[in-house]
């Protein structure tokens, strides 16, 4: 889930403190429980990792992620311009609003630097399919419009 400001030109991002991607900057997320739709899942997330409520999420994108050692991964992605409290640190994760113009590829997963910018600026709809093995990228290839 990215949360905009689009007076201020910022995202809400997190650094993850636990789980898959400990350490790096990441839009908050998680997997799916049973029973809930994976909109229902990015807004649960986005509650229990940073106390805030995303208003009226736009289904934005479809990361699907094949890793080497045979585990496959899809990620829907998901932008909203409202939300409702204010970002708190959790047991999970530290806000981080940061300006569209700075986003933090360095510190982000490999495949973020080929989508992000141009998702939350833009405002275009992307699919993107990504070879890992672990954590590098062994190829990339996003799909927009
Ligand atoms: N931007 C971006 N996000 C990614 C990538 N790969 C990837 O798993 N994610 C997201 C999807 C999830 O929101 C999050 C990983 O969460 P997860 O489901 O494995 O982990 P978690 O430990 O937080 O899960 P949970 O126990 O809270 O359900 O990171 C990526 O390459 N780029």
């Amino acid at each position: 889930m990215f949360i905009l400001d689009e007076v201020k030109r910022e995202v809400l991002l997190i650094r993850k403190k636990r789980g898959l991607g400990a350490g790096k900057i990441n839009g908050p997320g998680g997997k799916i429980d049973p029973g809930e739709t994976s909109l229902q899942c990015a807004i649960r997330e986005t509650q229990e990792e940073l106390g805030v409520t995303a208003l009226d999420p736009v289904h934005h994108g479809e990361l699907w992620f094949q890793f080497v050692d045979g585990l496959r991964m899809h990620v829907d992605v998901y932008v909203a311009t409202a939300h409702e409290g204010e970002p708190v640190e959790t047991d999970e994760a530290v806000p981080l609003w940061t300006p569209l113009h700075a986003l933090p590829f360095d510190e982000m997963w490999a495949d973020d630097i080929h989508w992000l910018e141009r998702m939350l600026v833009e405002r275009e709809k992307f699919l993107g399919r990504f070879v890992f093995d672990d954590d590098k990228m062994l190829t990339h290839e996003v799909k927009w419009g």
